[in-house]
């Protein structure tokens, strides 16, 4: 059997075959921010992250919805912050929902939502969000609801932090190569011409439609062996984000300063458009880690 701990702020899940293998999730946001793999991190956490509610998770995985970045153009998502109000919200923990590989659940609604921010946004959903603890994977799934009478239009982002124990310069990312690209810095157009995309600056990127059937990998420059594996259900679009020395620099919650050596986001999502979800309908979307 798994093991729960549920505290006021947190859920803690062990996986029933090694107690070094667990999840733990925040219900602010429903972030996990740690996952060991035979206790070993896969995530990266900043030192200074607020683990308080009082603002996103710096690590982890924050989940953004319904708008990637700033929305500056529709009618409703361009009131809201920066990548949304769903890393923002207390969920609600369901409990266990599948005992092997132990599956837990957090739901998010107009409800529950933060309720200043879900003010700019005005229809029923809800989310459930399962989080898979396998013996040598995490896989976290999502179907949002439209429960409203009218379509809604929406991004969803795993904005996941990976671990880097090695250094940032002995990896790569592999599975992008000829991609079409879209550069959040300069915010030019390109395509991606290398098969290993090394992160030796500041680098934040959009990968637009990259083909799901496509795994996306982390490996060691020396060895190309793995160092972390993604599986997209439904994501077509991925963010690559190091923010390096200076920008790193001038985030409050980045620690420790020298932090960009050991993390690398890849986030996949669905961003090179907006979702339109027609009323009563379904759309569902998951990440597999390995
Ligand atoms: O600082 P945050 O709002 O958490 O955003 C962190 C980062 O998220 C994504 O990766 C964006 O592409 C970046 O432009 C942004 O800096």
């Amino acid at each position: 059997m798994a093991s729960i701990k549920e505290t006021s702020s947190i859920v803690t899940l062990t996986h029933p075959d090694n107690k070094e293998t667990s999840v733990t999730i925040l219900k602010y946001g429903a972030t996990v921010y740690s996952w060991k793999r035979e206790g070993v991190e896969q995530l990266w956490l900043s030192s200074a992250a607020k683990l308080d509610g009082s603002k996103p998770v710096r690590g982890g995985i924050p989940l953004v919805f319904p708008a990637f970045g700033k929305n500056t153009t529709d009618k409703y998502l361009k009131d809201l912050p920066q990548h949304g109000f769903a890393r923002n919200s207390n969920w609600t923990f369901k409990g266990i929902v599948r005992s092997y590989p132990p599956t837990v659940q957090f739901e998010l609604n107009e409800g529950n939502a933060n309720r200043e921010l879900i003010k700019a946004w005005p229809y029923k959903f809800t989310i459930l969000y399962n989080i898979e603890l396998g013996y040598d994977h995490l896989k976290t799934s999502v179907d949002i609801r439209n429960e409203s009478d009218v379509p809604f239009d929406f991004n969803w982002l795993f904005h996941t932090y990976y671990n880097i124990q090695d250094s940032i310069e002995n990896v790569y990312v592999h599975g992008l190569e000829n991609q079409a690209t879209h550069d959040n810095i300069t915010g030019k157009a390109a395509v991606e011409k290398n098969a290993e995309v090394i992160i030796d600056r500041e680098v934040d990127r959009r990968y637009l439609n990259v083909d799901v059937k496509e795994n996306i990998t982390i490996l060691n420059k020396k060895t190309n062996q793995l160092v972390h594996g993604l599986i997209r259900e439904n994501l077509s679009d991925a963010v690559v984000w190091n923010p390096w020395i200076k920008k790193s620099a001038g985030m409050g919650d980045f620690e420790p300063k020298d932090g960009y050596k050991n993390m690398l986001c890849v986030e996949p999502g669905h961003i090179h458009d907006l979702v339109t979800l027609r009323a009563k309908q379904k759309w569902s979307a998951s990440q597999y880690m390995y």
